[in-house]
């Protein structure tokens, strides 16, 4: 008799059971009046969508939070400026815990909490809960970016705003995953600039979907969804440049209204919009307010990577060397101009009367 051959598993090294949905939540809940507060924050969102309130949403925040206790300290700080310009602007955090790679490299708090490649996903589930937890309790919104369809059912309902990324808005299952979210779902343009992928992506995840996923209890199950109607695109430039400039916004709108889908924009600062280079996300702040103030209201928000201190720094083996509050993925403006920026962007639009134009 011939021997067994192994026909799978064959690259696999280790599987490791985590938690379900349920127990993570029955560990870390969130309070009634908590969730009271996320269902507000989306009921704003919403209406800033609808265009029935003309406030901009400006998610705002590190490229990758990669330590409590600096993400909570920048929290407390955002808070405070969230609540001076909440007249005009809906400030949401970034709070990004898995980060898609070009190739290779750090995927993010989930991934690999302890920043040391143990992939710990176990812990960084729970910190990633627990810092969304606090942040709901200091009084903000979140958003964050769904990398995979797991990760949604153990903190989807801590968040008020989902981005599905540059990478991954072509996939069917991020797609299907949108489909069934509850929350406001941006969809950013292609790496290569082009907008079709998004477009597809919104009028696919508007419709009812049934694919495989987990349930609460972690079991494999056929989850039926209803479609998500809070699609919008993020404009986030692309390999051939920039894309927020009047002419693209322009191009886009044409774009989206031919495919039957109500153009409404959050533009990226930073990204391929910014070359990657973070000093230039004011310039594109500021052309972009400049259109809404002139009229452009298909521009409902923002997105900027700010941190607590500029630039980013890299990750050795050697974590001792990481310096507080500084990012260790995309560049990220610091404090100083973060508030800036917003009370300048804040007061710009209340001399405009944004707001209170019909
Ligand atoms: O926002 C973060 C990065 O731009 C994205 O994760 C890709 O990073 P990488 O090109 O450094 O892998
Ligand atoms: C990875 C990100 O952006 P993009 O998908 O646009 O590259 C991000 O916003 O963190």
């Amino acid at each position: 008799m011939s021997p067994f051959h192994p026909t799978q598993d064959i690259n696999v090294l280790e599987t490791i059971a985590l938690s379900s949905p349920n127990e993570l939540k029955a560990e870390l809940p969130l309070t009634a009046e908590g969730s009271e507060q996320i269902a507000e924050y989306r009921e704003q969102l919403h209406d800033i969508l609808r265009g029935e309130d003309k406030r901009l949403a400006i998610t705002i925040g590190p490229c990758s939070i990669h330590n409590k206790e600096a993400g909570i300290e920048y929290a407390r700080k955002l808070k405070t400026l969230a609540d001076k310009v909440s007249d005009q602007i809906l400030l949401v955090m970034r709070v990004y815990f898995e980060k898609p790679r070009t190739t290779v490299g750090w995927k993010g708090l989930i991934n690999d909490p302890h920043l040391n490649d143990t992939f710990d996903i176990q812990t960084g589930m729970r910190v990633a809960r627990t810092i969304l937890l606090e942040i709901a309790e200091i009084g903000l919104p979140a958003a964050t970016e769904l990398l995979e369809p797991i990760t949604p059912q153990y903190i989807a309902d801590l968040l008020t705003l989902t981005a599905i990324g540059a990478r991954t808005t072509e996939s069917p299952t991020h797609r299907q995953m949108a489909s069934g979210l509850s929350m406001p779902v941006g969809y950013k343009n292609g790496t290569d600039g082009g907008l079709q992928v998004a477009i597809d992506a919104m009028v696919a995840a508007r419709s009812q979907h049934a694919f495989l996923g987990i349930d609460a209890e972690g079991r494999t199950c056929v989850v039926h969804t209803k479609g998500n109607e809070w699609g919008h695109l993020i404009l986030r430039g692309g390999r051939t440049g920039s894309n927020y400039d009047a002419e693209n916004l322009k191009a886009a709108t044409e774009k989206l209204s031919k495919a039957g889908v109500s153009p409404r924009f959050v533009v990226d600062c930073s990204h391929a919009n910014s070359n990657k280079d973070f000093k230039k996300q004011s310039l594109v702040l500021k052309d972009v307010v400049d259109q809404r103030i002139a009229g452009n209201d298909t521009i409902i928000g923002l997105m900027i990577e700010s941190n607590l201190h500029e630039g980013n720094q890299k990750l050795t083996s050697d974590l001792s060397l990481l310096k507080h509050g500084i990012s260790i993925t995309d560049g990220c403006i610091g404090w100083e101009e973060t508030e800036e920026l917003i009370l300048n962007t804040h007061a710009k639009l209340k001399a405009a009367q944004v707001v209170t134009q019909s």
